[in-house]
């Protein structure tokens, strides 16, 4: 026997914390049906709620794909958005709550939130139901979506849930030639921010084949950053707070370029569509490693590959911070850009 047969929980959910999830989770074991309003007013959120903000703007469709998200092994809860201006008056919310019943379709019985203030709006709009207030004192998690907007993502990073934080969590791609240190480099910031990181796709792709010397095929390019993408993807959801990523579609391009001189207008296209947070680009000013799998080795070849790569970055228009030096001084120089980052 529940208490109520159609309840609402609203919010903006700007951002959605682990308290809405709990306060989410406690309304839909009480009520047959839970429906989860995401109330949003652009203007207000770009104008208002993220003034002096150390958030990015989060679109109302991404608050209800988390919701959805989160929701999915939950078949009685469904999630809506709608458009409710936010001017402080209360006719907002009666207009919101006309919405609210439209959206719903039918009655509701059973209102959640966390707040008492919000039992005489309730009895006004909602006449026919209870007011539920689900953890007033916000014991179980001490968090407010208004301090994630001013404090940051990175400081509350343990209130954000799971699936929300692919979203938030920065991506930073190591990009160079041939044995110029990008996989030690990926994993010595991986361990040193306890974190995941993306290996480079072309290496195990020819490793499953057994090697590429003389059957290379052009065919590979694209395949290698079709796979690497997703492995990207998967790796995003073990992330903590930051992604280390071996190479990109602009790197395997410039492997089809001087392996077998293709240009493929499908890989300009994935490049296209990729957004890193920051790139770090590594010289080739530390020795030659031979590893079985590199053909590119004399010096002079070293610095026309890496003027090469150059100018398909500038082609795509990306700003990246150039690193020099041993392997201590890629490290420290590569961590000066990632904390910055991570401060922003
Ligand atoms: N028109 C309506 O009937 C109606 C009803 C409810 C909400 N709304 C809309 O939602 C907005 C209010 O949303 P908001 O900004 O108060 O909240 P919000 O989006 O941050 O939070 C949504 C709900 O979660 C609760 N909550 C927040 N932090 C919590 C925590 N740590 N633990 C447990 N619960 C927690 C809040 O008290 C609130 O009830 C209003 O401005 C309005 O636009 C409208």
């Amino acid at each position: 026997m529940t208490l109520g047969k159609v309840g609402m929980y609203g919010g903006k959910f700007y951002p959605i914390h682990m308290g809405h999830v709990y306060s989410m989770t406690r309304a839909s074991t009480m009520v047959d049906e839970l429906r989860i309003i995401v109330s949003y007013d652009d203007e207000h959120e770009r104008n208002v709620l993220l003034k002096n903000a150390k958030i990015p703007h989060v679109p109302h469709y991404t608050r209800l794909r988390w919701w959805t998200q989160l929701t999915k092994d939950l078949p009685h809860v469904h999630v809506h958005a709608i458009e409710e201006k936010q001017t402080g008056q209360f006719s907002d919310w009666e207009f919101g709550a006309k919405e609210i019943r439209a959206a719903v379709g039918k009655e509701i019985d059973t209102v959640f939130s966390s707040e008492d203030a919000y039992t005489s709006y309730f009895e006004k709009l909602y006449p026919e139901a209870k007011h539920v207030i689900l953890d007033a004192a916000r014991q179980t998690y001490s968090i407010s979506a208004t301090r994630i907007r001013m404090e940051g993502i990175m400081p509350h990073w343990d209130m954000i849930p799971a699936v929300i934080k692919p979203y938030f969590t920065k991506k930073v791609v190591i990009v160079g030639t041939e044995s110029c240190g990008k996989s030690t480099l990926v994993r010595n910031l991986a361990n040193v921010y306890n974190t995941a990181y993306v290996e480079e796709w072309g290496r195990t792709y020819y490793e499953k084949i057994g090697g590429c010397e003389g059957i290379t095929m052009a065919q590979d390019f694209p395949e290698i950053a079709f796979e690497h993408k997703y492995y990207e993807k998967e790796q995003l959801k073990k992330a903590n707070k930051v992604l280390f990523i071996d190479t990109e579609a602009i790197v395997t391009q410039f492997f089809s370029l001087a392996y077998l001189g293709v240009r493929q207008p499908v890989l300009d296209e994935v490049a296209k569509l990729q957004q890193y947070d920051l790139w770090l680009f590594l010289e080739p000013d530390v020795e030659w490693v031979d590893d079985g799998t590199r053909s590119f080795g004399e010096q002079q070849v070293r610095e026309e590959n890496n003027t090469l790569l150059k100018s398909l970055l500038e082609e795509h228009h990306i700003s990246y911070h150039s690193i020099q030096g041993n392997y201590q001084e890629r490290l420290e120089k590569s961590m000066h850009y990632i904390n910055k980052l991570l401060l922003k």
